[in-house]
């Protein structure tokens, strides 16, 4: 069904400690995987997906993130591949966060936002979109650590000529 690409191994020797500004973001590294719930006033009805998140670091204050998710029916059989994702995640002081977003429909987001309190809470700051991509003004962000192994994350999105509202939510273990 799902075949993840294996993080690259780390090329000079041993993987580095993390860097001291990624404290707030540890809980996060490595990879979930897990199911959502997706809707939105343009489509027919919502859908079920399943995704697969998984964050690295190679010691500078920065997550590597990749996403990918595919819909899948009453009996969690994939249907079809869906949104897929890749990008970084700059740690500042503070627990500030600035993130850089790209997806294979033509939409590149940059986002700021904090974490806190194993709640990282993102906004959009700027979004770049190709020509053909649809339109996209703004999304909103929330990946909760609700334990150690527990990771859930809900997504909005103004898209379409429709405000800010609910696209996503999914709930992902850790694999
Ligand atoms: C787990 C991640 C996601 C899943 C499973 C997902 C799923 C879907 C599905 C099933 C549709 C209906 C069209 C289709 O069948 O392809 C859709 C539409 C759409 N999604 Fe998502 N999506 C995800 C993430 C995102 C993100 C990150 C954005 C924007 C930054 C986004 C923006 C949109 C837009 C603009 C539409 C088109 C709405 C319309 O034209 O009416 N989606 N999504």
């Amino acid at each position: 069904m799902f075949d993840p690409t294996p993080a690259p191994a780390y090329p000079y020797g041993e993987t580095p400690e993390p860097h001291p500004l990624l404290a707030p973001v540890l809980g996060l590294l490595g990879s979930w995987h897990g199911r959502g719930r997706g809707e939105y006033p343009t489509l027919d009805g919502d859908f079920t997906y399943a995704q697969e998140v998984t964050f690295s670091h190679d010691g500078r204050p920065f997550l590597r993130y990749e996403a990918r998710a595919w819909l899948i029916d009453a009996d969690d059989a994939p249907v079809r591949p869906a949104a897929r994702e890749s990008g970084w995640w700059r740690i500042q002081p503070e627990g500030r966060v600035e993130a850089l977003i790209t997806q294979p429909t033509g939409i590149a987001e940059i986002m700021v936002g904090a974490v806190a309190d194993g709640t990282v809470e993102l906004a959009t700051h700027t979004v770049g979109l190709t020509p053909s991509a649809k339109q996209v003004d703004a999304t909103g962000r929330r990946y909760t650590l609700t334990d150690d192994d527990t990771l859930t994350f809900t997504h909005d999105l103004a898209a379409v000529g429709r405000p800010l509202q609910h696209h996503l939510s999914a709930h992902l273990r850790r694999k």
